[in-house]
């Protein structure tokens, strides 16, 4: 891996937009091997969560691309994926600001055409607390990702800690189906209240937004707890989240609380430090998740 030296703000060119699988693959193909590709899949409405992962992949990487894929096989009956923002222009102008060479932003028909009929299922993740919450997401996230990753074949694949098992579901493809990639994972990008960023946060109305802070509240009494009480089980840890949660009234759901272990997000009763603790609810109709570790 090369260190890329210039700095972003010395940066003049546009990133070159491709629409289409078969344009961008004409770039790719004349990539040379000694050029090392860092790789930020998002689905776009860009914000310094995003941000964070693209300055990483600048500063580490020759060549930076980002996608931005509103992927429809990831959300279910119901979900959002309507009303998802929409904002390529605004995205790209953000992306070329940060240094990025490329920007791959295909149709849907593009992407998974007629006869789709191939899926990547990784064993696991529809019983994981967010796999139940949301059945098939996690099928439709390995399916695009794999896709992304083939098109794209990064050296370095970015994305944020704050999908927690979608990280892990990542790290597990590449090892498993032998990619020769490195997966890299950043913190959590938090406003100054400490709801963590997410493009859904533009959902929430004033009011809402004033208590959704509420969410990294609760985690943070967890993980208080936690390192009050090191033999704490889970099942306390949760109790206590779940009171910081139900304590504000635009709290409407909370879908889940789960500490799970960091490898295989699968739920352990007796946490150990580097356990995390994650949570799904809504506040007041918008479905926000977060997590920490322990
Ligand atoms: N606050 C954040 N800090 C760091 N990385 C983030 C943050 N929010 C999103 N990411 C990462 O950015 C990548 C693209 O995520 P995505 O486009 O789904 O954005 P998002 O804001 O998480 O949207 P949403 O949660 O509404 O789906 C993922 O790897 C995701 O984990
Ligand atoms: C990884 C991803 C871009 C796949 O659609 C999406 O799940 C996301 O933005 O986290
Ligand atoms: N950031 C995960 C994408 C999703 O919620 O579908």
């Amino acid at each position: 891996m090369t260190s890329y030296a210039a700095t972003t703000a010395s940066r003049t060119t546009k990133p070159i937009l491709y629409s289409t699988i078969s344009s961008f693959r004409k770039f790719r193909r004349n990539v040379l091997p000694t050029q090392s590709i860092g790789f930020v899949p998002t689905m776009g409405a860009l914000h310094e969560g995003h941000l964070s992962l693209v300055k990483k992949a600048r500063h580490h990487n020759d060549i930076v691309i980002a996608s931005v894929f509103v992927n429809p096989t990831q959300f279910g009956q119901g979900e959002d994926f309507d009303k998802y923002p929409r904002q390529l222009k605004q995205d790209s102008e953000l992306l070329a600001d940060h240094g990025v060479d490329h920007i791959l932003a295909p149709s849907i028909d593009d992407m998974y055409g007629n006869h789709h009929a191939t899926v990547v299922n990784v064993k696991g993740f529809d019983n994981i607390p967010e796999g139940l919450a949301r059945p098939g997401h996690f099928q439709g996230v390995a399916t695009i990702v794999t896709k992304l990753f083939n098109i794209v074949q990064p050296t370095n694949a970015y994305f944020g800690q704050k999908d927690a098992a979608q990280c892990v579901l990542i790290q597990r493809i590449v090892e498993d189906l032998n990619m020769d990639m490195t997966v890299v994972v950043m913190d959590t990008i938090r406003e100054r209240d400490g709801l963590a960023k997410s493009s859904r946060n533009a959902y929430l109305t004033p009011i809402e937004r004033e208590a959704a802070p509420v969410v990294y509240r609760s985690l943070k009494t967890a993980k208080q707890l936690f390192d009050q009480k090191p033999n704490a089980s889970s099942a306390e840890l949760v109790a206590a989240t779940r009171n910081v949660l139900q304590s504000e009234p635009l709290v409407s759901e909370i879908q889940y609380i789960s500490i799970d272990s960091k490898d295989t997000m699968q739920p352990v009763a007796q946490p150990k430090a580097g356990a995390i603790i994650s949570l799904a609810c809504k506040v007041g109709t918008v479905r926000l998740i977060d997590n920490i570790v322990l």
